[in-house]
């Protein structure tokens, strides 16, 4: 589980560096994020899917189908959220919760 924020940008530029001297492969990890703003589109500067694409994403090897971010802008928000909450638990839960500020 993933944020967005200033507190893990030190983690993830470590695994990019990780990544790029070939101690890490992100080949089959699952990724899923904490949040994302509703009503901006996905590729606005201050999107979590931009923030997590141009801070680790786009620098790893990971499977871009493995990686969920919600829709801010699903038609229906809570199914959009109870569907999220599904894909979770059909990937197994979560292993490793990345947390940011006071979250
Ligand atoms: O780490 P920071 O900069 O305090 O940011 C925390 C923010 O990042 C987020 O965790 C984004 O995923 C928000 O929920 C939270 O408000």
């Amino acid at each position: 589980m993933c944020s967005a924020g200033s507190t893990p940008l030190g983690m993830y530029r470590k695994l990019v560096e990780f990544h790029k001297e070939g101690k890490l492969s992100f080949q089959y990890i699952k990724t899923f994020n904490m949040d994302e703003y509703v009503g901006i589109p996905d590729d606005h500067p201050e999107s979590y899917h931009t923030y997590m694409w141009q801070n680790l994403f786009q620098h790893i090897d990971i499977d871009p189908t493995n990686v969920h971010i919600l829709d801010g802008n699903a038609q229906n928000l809570q199914k959009e959220c109870d569907d999220f909450e599904q894909s979770i638990k059909d990937a197994g839960g979560v292993d490793l919760f990345v947390g940011g500020g006071r979250d």
